[in-house]
């Protein structure tokens, strides 16, 4: 058997020689080899310094007007057989898609430098993380990487002693759209993308590795790589449970994992340590308990939106050592996006603000470090991770779904995720403001079939597990005039406060067909002026809208036939009846 590094030096040979790169670039992660990256980049223009004296170390991308986030329609899961990749995926056959992919990079890196990336997901001493080695023409995308994930030397001496790792190759191309594909090879633990430059496309230890690649071997290995949040809430008696939450892309990851409770909460002590906002690799102990890590070193957020009102923590790690991409400037060069007082004088392309137009793309992002997270947890580089008590889904629903409710079970839970439904955002490129299924916030992001993902999520309850309690909420209800009727953010606390006196089992339900719900005086609302009609309405179980969203859900499992979990029918079924029966 060959060493892993002599069979990393043979793949970086051959990758070498069939893009015919000029140079090729171990990449150490220091700080000398960042600030050369950086430089390069400033000549260039691929990057703008912003201004030095509000953000220092602060510096702007712009990409490709037609390069602004993830392309699903262009993201395909190349297994062997078509039937294991499942109708959530699109699909291409493995050698179909080596051989188009190894034509697209033919002397694609003529004239460029190839970074060799070694990363580790998670933290470096963890059994729970795992390696990479992403190879990529994009100056930008190692400058991301490095913040993103555990890059360099640390890595490239595990990926050594371990003898494993997940092979990317990116270019970015000539940004044409026509020419685009971000292809997975599951059982080769193999990426190929070509074309993007941008967030998911491009940084291939995130939606890539650390969920399409990293759900299949977790399905396979007995884990669970999920699309979640990690957060950890401190009650004022000391105690602190970890909450994992999966909600779709752009619908309040980030902000939950860095919320900063109300008033009276910080007054009693209550205290929120953000563990993870986008991705949780969990596994079972030898407690039973689920163990969960957060792969990821730093953060891709979702600049529109965020402030010192949403989110206080996200805006004091943004003043210095962050990059940006596609945010508009303002007239002293600092960065601005919708959501944020003063006035933008360039767009994100660098034009003068038009009426009628967003100044920052509404996937405008931020790169920054998780070691600038105000509320980081001490526990993030824990290498068992922290064990989950409560497990929340949730998206964006104008109407019928609840603030909040609670899974009779496990397996209801599961049927609870897996009928997520949410409106897409400027995540993904398509359209915004449509509803559609989003099963565990994975639609873009499970490497296999849905039906398997379901029965494998099933499979966790079995004798000693003692699994986190399911819960389901809703920060984005509408009133008739458009206008969210929950305030969100910071008053979410007062939700997560309600789950952790359930899962301490301080609190009863009112039981419902869907599931129980929080008994109106439960709910701590000191402090929040909000009528009781309003509260009424974001607590109510509309029972025909609920009729007609189960049979929505059965028509949309039926989708995943035969590998639906017979077990998942039947929970639907039991709602059915129990709907009926009300
Ligand atoms: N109304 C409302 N909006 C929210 C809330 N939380 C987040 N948002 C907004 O939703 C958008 C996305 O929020 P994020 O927290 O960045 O979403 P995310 O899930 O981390 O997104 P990805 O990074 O794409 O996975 C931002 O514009 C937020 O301001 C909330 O509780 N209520
Ligand atoms: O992957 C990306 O580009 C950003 C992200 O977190 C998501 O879309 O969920
Ligand atoms: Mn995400």
């Amino acid at each position: 058997m060959p060493s892993a590094l002599a069979e990393l030096n043979q793949w970086v040979d051959d990758v070498a020689r069939h893009v015919r790169c000029d140079r090729v670039h171990w990449c150490d992660g220091s700080e000398d080899e960042a600030r050369l990256l950086e430089a390069r980049m400033l000549e260039s223009g691929e990057l703008l310094r912003l201004n030095p004296e509000s953000h220092p170390g602060c510096v702007l991308h712009r990409s490709d007007p037609d390069d602004v986030a993830r392309v699903e329609h262009l993201t395909f899961v190349c297994t062997r057989e078509e039937a294991d990749a499942g109708p959530n995926n699109h699909w291409m056959d493995p050698v179909a898609a080596h051989a188009k992919m190894d034509a697209l990079f033919a002397g694609a890196m003529q004239g460029r430098t190839l970074y060799v990336v070694p990363y580790c997901m998670g933290p470096i001493d963890s059994p729970l993380a795992r390696c990479g080695v992403e190879l990529t023409d994009s100056p930008y995308v190692v400058a991301n990487m490095r913040l993103m994930t555990r890059m360099g030397s640390a890595a490239l001496a595990r990926i050594e002693r371990e003898g494993r790792f997940v092979r990317g190759l990116h270019s970015t191309g000539e940004l044409d759209p026509e020419r685009r594909f971000i292809m997975h090879f599951p059982e080769e633990l193999t990426i190929k993308s070509y074309g993007s430059g941008y967030g998911g496309n491009a940084l291939l230890g995130k939606k890539c590795h650390a969920l399409r690649i990293a759900s299949h071997q977790a399905r396979q290995e007995g884990w669970l790589a999920e699309h979640m949040l990690i957060v950890g809430v401190e009650n004022p008696r000391g105690q602190t449970h970890y909450i994992a939450a999966a909600f779709p892309s752009a619908c309040g990851k980030t902000n939950l994992a860095m919320l900063i409770p109300p008033d009276g909460y910080a007054r009693d002590g209550w205290k929120v340590w953000t563990v993870g906002d986008d991705i949780c690799w969990m596994s079972p102990g030898e407690d039973g308990r689920l163990w969960a890590i957060n792969p990821e070193a730093g953060y891709f957020g979702v600049a529109p939106g965020t402030s010192g009102r949403t989110n206080p923590n996200a805006m004091a790690m943004l003043q210095r050592d962050a990059i940006f991409t596609n945010v508009a400037v303002d007239a002293d060069g600092r960065p601005w996006w919708e959501g944020l007082d003063g006035e933008p004088a360039l767009d994100w392309q660098g034009r003068p603000i038009a009426e009628g137009r967003p100044a920052a793309h509404p996937n405008a992002r931020f790169t920054v470090s998780a070691r600038q997270c105000p509320t980081l947890s001490p526990q993030v580089e824990e290498p068992r991770g922290v064990p989950i008590s409560a497990i929340v889904f949730g998206g964006r629903r104008p109407s019928l779904m609840p603030l909040v409710f609670e899974a009779r079970d496990w397996a209801h839970g599961v049927l609870v995720g897996a009928s997520m439904g949410s409106e897409t955002t400027a995540a993904a490129a398509g359209d915004v403001g449509v509803m559609r299924r989003d099963p565990m916030a994975m639609k873009p992001f499970c490497g296999y079939h849905f039906g398997d993902y379901w029965a494998h999520w099933l499979s966790f309850d079995r004798p000693g597990a003692k699994l986190p309690r399911i819960f389901h909420v809703n920060w984005f209800r509408r009133d008739a005039d458009g206008d969210f009727l929950w305030p969100g953010f910071g008053d979410n606390m007062r939700v997560l406060e309600w789950i952790l006196r359930r899962v301490d089992g301080e609190v009863g339900v009112v039981e419902t067909p869907i599931g129980g719900l929080p008994r109106v005086d439960d709910l701590d609302m000191h402090g929040l002026a909000m009528d009781a009609s309003t509260l009424e309405t974001l607590l109510a179980v509309d029972l025909d809208g609920w009729r007609r969203e189960i049979d929505d859900i059965g028509e949309y499992l039926d989708g995943f036939a035969p590998r639906v979990p017979p077990r998942l029918e039947a929970e639907r079924r039991r709602i059915r009846e129990a709907l009926d029966a009300a």
